[in-house]
C-alpha cells in the first residue's frame, strides 16, 4: 500500500518511448498506466458519443480537440481517487495543461528528448495491434511470430503517419504545442527531461528518481491490468 499517491504524466514526441517506459514504471512502482490513445481506442470501440467524434478526427490523423479530450479524461481522473497512475498522451497542449491543473495536483513530469533520426527509425519500424494499443518494434521488441500480435494471435498493422514523410510534420506540431506544457511544468518545478537515444539506457535515470519519490513495488505485490 502507497502510503500517499502519486499523479504522474510523461510527455514526448511521437516515437520517443512514453509507451514503452510507462509500462516499465506501471511494472516497477505499480502505477496505473493511463493512455490518451487507449481511452480513445476504448471509447470508439464503446460507440460513446465522444468516442465517435474523436474518430473523425484519427481517421484523418489529426489531434482530437480539447473540449473532447478533457471532456472524456477528466473524469476518468476523477475517478482515480484511490490509485497512482501515470498518463501518457495527455495533456497535449496548454489548453488540456489546464484543465488537468483544476482536477488534481500533479507530482511530477518527465519529458523524453530523443533526437529525429532515432524517432524516424523507430517509428517506420513500428507495428501495432490496432484492437489493444499493443506496441512493437521489429529490432527492439518484435513479436514472437513476425506480423502477429502476442496474446491475440491477430495481424499487427502500420500506421501511415508513422512513415518518415510524415513524421517530420508531427514533430513540428509536437513542438509547438508541447513547448507552453513544458515550459508550465517547467515553472512549477516538477519538469524532468531525459535524453537519449535508448530506452534502456534511460530507464535507470527514470527508475532512481522515481525510486526516490515512491517505494518500489514489492513482487508478492505485483498487480497486472488485463489489457483491453
Ligand atoms: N492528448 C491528446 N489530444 C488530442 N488528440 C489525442 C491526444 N492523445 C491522443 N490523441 C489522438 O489519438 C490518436 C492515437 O493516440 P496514441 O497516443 O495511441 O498514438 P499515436 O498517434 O501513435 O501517438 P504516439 O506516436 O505519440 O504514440 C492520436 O494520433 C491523436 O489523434
Ligand atoms: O529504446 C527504444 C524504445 C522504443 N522503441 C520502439 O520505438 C517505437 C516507439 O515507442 P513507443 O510506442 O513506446 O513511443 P511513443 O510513441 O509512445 O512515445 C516502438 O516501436 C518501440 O518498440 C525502440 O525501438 N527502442
Amino acid at each position: 500500500m502507497m502510503a500517499k499517491l502519486f499523479r504522474a504524466v510523461i510527455m514526448g514526441p511521437p516515437g520517443s518511448g512514453k509507451g514503452t517506459i510507462s509500462e516499465r514504471i506501471a511494472q516497477s512502482f505499480g502505477l496505473k498506466h493511463l493512455s490518451s490513445g487507449d481511452f480513445l481506442r476504448e471509447n470508439i470501440a464503446a460507440n460513446t458519443e465522444a468516442g465517435v467524434l474523436a474518430k473523425t478526427y484519427i481517421e484523418r490523423g489529426l489531434m482530437v480537440p480539447d473540449h473532447v479530450m478533457t471532456r472524456l479524461l477528466l473524469p476518468r481522473l476523477e475517478e482515480m481517487t484511490r490509485h497512482s497512475w501515470l498518463m501518457d498522451g495527455f495533456p497535449c497542449t496548454l489548453a488540456q495543461a489546464k484543465a488537468l491543473n483544476s482536477t488534481c495536483d500533479l507530482d511530477l513530469v518527465i519529458s523524453l528528448n530523443i533526437p529525429y533520426e532515432t524517432l524516424k527509425d523507430r517509428l517506420s519500424d513500428r507495428w501495432i495491434h490496432l484492437a489493444s494499443g499493443r506496441v512493437y518494434n521489429m529490432g527492439f521488441n518484435p513479436p514472437r511470430v513476425q506480423g502477429r500480435d502476442d496474446l491475440s494471435g491477430e495481424p499487427l498493422i502500420q500506421h501511415d503517419n508513422d512513415q518518415p514523410e510524415a513524421l517530420v510534420s508531427r514533430l513540428r506540431h509536437y513542438k509547438d504545442v508541447a513547448k507552453p506544457v513544458i515550459d508550465l511544468y517547467k515553472s512549477k518545478g516538477i519538469l524532468h527531461t531525459f535524453s537519449g537515444t535508448e530506452t534502456d539506457r534511460i530507464w535507470p535515470y527514470i527508475n532512481s528518481l522515481l525510486s526516490t519519490k515512491i517505494p518500489s513495488r514489492p513482487e508478492t505485490d505485483t498487480q497486472h491490468i488485463p489489457l483491453p
